[in-house]
């Protein structure tokens, strides 16, 4: 029997109706439009896409956006200033960075410049600390988006095994410590192109998450019959191959075993951009006088 769909468009459609709601209320409330800072550089089309879909979504949900491009050979001291100058705008709540980066930047450093209160998408290292002790100033775009959907596809993930495939500091790590996090209760397991005995590791979730950056990495004789798989992975495939988007999930083959299973396009994908308008909010109460943080 096919696994369960998990549908990311439905439910980031209703995620981003409460959060447009969220925004009107605070407007009305305050006198406020919260507004998020986009900065691109250089040409890469699919950034160029995400950035013109995010600033849509804010037009929907009610908040502005504005556009900051620079061109590919834009030098780190050119995009240290132009952060510096939206940290210091008071009509900027939100800033995000598109990644990634051209060569010549450090994106350590940059992401290191944006000020924390303004960090829509919990990147600066205050901001991760406090999401890894439990006190989230704002929430990981792609996985507190993975945590919306598995909440609204009920999986259960209290004393649930996790498996988190892929270690980097966008997804895998803060998606560990949100399944860490007390209310979640999963226990976790984060594994890695290195781990020894990878697919034994997998079979073992029943929560898998795949974040490897890989297209079909994840196969059929990976999963636990009945396992819920979330596919953060959106690997664009050579001409050679079809072209067009794959997951990090061999779809068809874990499809077949799974109980319950997300898209791609159309899963993951579209909640990130759900919760940067939730952050994009929380930056603007954060910074406007008299609203609780
Ligand atoms: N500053 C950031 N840079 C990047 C992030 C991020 O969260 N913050 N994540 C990715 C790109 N990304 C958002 O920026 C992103 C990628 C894909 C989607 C999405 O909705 N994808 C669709 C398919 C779109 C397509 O056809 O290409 C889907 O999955 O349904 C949203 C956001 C790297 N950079």
């Amino acid at each position: 029997m096919p696994a369960r769909l998990i549908d990311g468009k439905q439910t980031a459609a209703a995620y981003r109706e409460r959060v447009k709601a969220d925004v009107a209320a605070f407007t009305q409330k305050t006198g406020v439009t919260p507004h998020l800072a986009a900065v691109v550089v250089g040409e890469n089309p699919a950034s160029a896409v995400y950035v013109r879909n995010k600033q849509r979504a804010c037009e929907q949900a009610g908040i502005g956006s504005s556009l900051h491009a620079l061109p590919e050979s834009a030098s780190q001291a050119d995009l240290l200033a132009l952060v510096q100058d939206l940290n210091a705008d008071p009509a900027v709540h939100g800033i995000l960075v598109q990644l990634p980066l051209p060569g010549q930047i450090d994106e350590r450093a940059v992401l290191d410049a944006v000020a924390p209160l303004k960090d829509v998408d919990c990147f600066h290292p205050e901001n991760v600390g406090l999401l890894s002790q439990g006190r989230p100033r704002f929430a990981p775009c792609t996985p507190a988006g993975v945590m919306e959907l598995l909440a609204a596809a009920e999986v259960p993930t209290a004393s649930a095994r996790a498996v988190v495939l892929g270690r980097s500091e966008i997804v895998g790590k803060p998606m560990a410590m949100l399944l860490l996090a007390r209310g979640a209760d999963a226990t976790v397991t984060v594994c890695h192109s290195r781990t020894a005995d990878l697919a034994a590791v997998c079979r073992e979730a029943d929560v898998l998450i795949a974040a490897i950056g890989r297209a079909k990495f994840l196969t059929a004789d990976m999963v636990k019959p009945g396992a819920a798989v979330i596919d953060v992975g959106i690997n664009r495939l050579p001409d050679s191959e079809g072209g067009g988007l794959a997951g990090d999930v061999d779809y068809d083959a874990v499809n077949e075993v799974a109980g319950a299973l997300t898209p791609v396009p159309g899963g993951v994908g579209p909640m990130t951009v759900a919760v940067l308008l939730r952050n994009t909010l929380t930056a603007a109460e954060l910074q406007t006088a008299g609203e609780p943080g």
